[in-house]
């Protein structure tokens, strides 16, 4: 996959040489491209953003500098290849695992970084004549730009990218992406020593009795959704954790 990121903050995205996903590109499994907007400005302050028509407070980033980014950025396809267009923006629709799933099937991902009040509405229709273009939200919060919740997006598209993730990683990702605790919420986990300022790790998961282990973990992500997330239990119906019961 190749992912294209333009941004007046280039290095907002270092972490991306890091560990899975640094390894990934190393192995070019991954090809992360980043691009400073500044570089399509051509007045001596670089500028980039300007007062919203109509009043209001803030500032609006310009269209013609996106123009061109796009233009540059998004010409140099394989065989006229198109990407598709994604833009972070707190109006946008819901990013989700799901909608993750969907992104790691494209071939090619643009992500436009807008900061201030966002990026001039003609850029986003301007490209919808050449491209597919989503706006995207990471959920229902003000950010000072889009370069966070791009890092959350490349991050999640980038995991689900065959290779990427290790087999102990991957099956980690399986297991709450399919199976009887898909769709809940982790429960407690505990590694060694078994007390720790006399706190003791619950006696079951020492016991080594694997049936019992996935009742009682399974038992603990129902109560953790329940608490934090009641609404993720109304996918199930009574069969569905029936059904699930029983796999446990
Ligand atoms: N708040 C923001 C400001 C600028 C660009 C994106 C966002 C955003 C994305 N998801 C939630 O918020």
């Amino acid at each position: 996959m190749r992912i294209d990121i333009i941004t007046i903050f280039p290095e907002y995205f270092s972490p991306l040489e890091l560990s899975l996903i640094g390894k990934a590109r190393a192995s070019g499994l991954l090809d992360i491209r980043l691009h400073d907007l500044r570089s399509w400005t051509h007045d001596r302050h670089n500028t980039v953003d300007d007062t919203p028509y109509g009043g209001g407070p803030g500032m609006v980033m310009k269209p013609e500098p996106w123009g061109e980014a796009l233009d540059a950025v998004t010409g140099g396809g394989e065989e006229g290849a198109t990407p598709r267009l994604i833009v972070p923006a707190p109006s946008g629709l819901p990013f989700t695992q799901q909608r993750a799933d969907r992104l790691a099937a494209e071939p090619w991902l643009v992500f436009a970084c807008g900061r201030y009040e966002g990026i001039d509405s003609r850029v986003a229709e301007d490209a919808a004549g050449r491209m597919p273009v989503e706006h995207l939200s990471i959920g229902d919060y003000v950010l000072a730009g889009g370069e966070s919740a791009t890092l959350v997006m490349v991050e999640t598209v980038s995991r689900l990218l065959p290779g990427v993730l290790g087999n102990a990683e991957s099956a980690v990702q399986d297991s709450f992406a399919t199976g009887a605790m898909a769709h809940l919420l982790e429960g407690p986990v505990y590694t060694k020593p078994p007390v720790w300022r006399d706190r003791e790790v619950p006696p079951v998961l020492l016991s080594g009795n694997h049936g019992a282990v996935d009742r009682w973990r399974r038992d603990q992500a129902l109560r953790a959704t329940a608490r934090n997330r009641p609404e993720l239990l109304d996918r199930f119906t009574d069969d569905d954790l029936d059904r699930r019961d029983q796999e446990v």
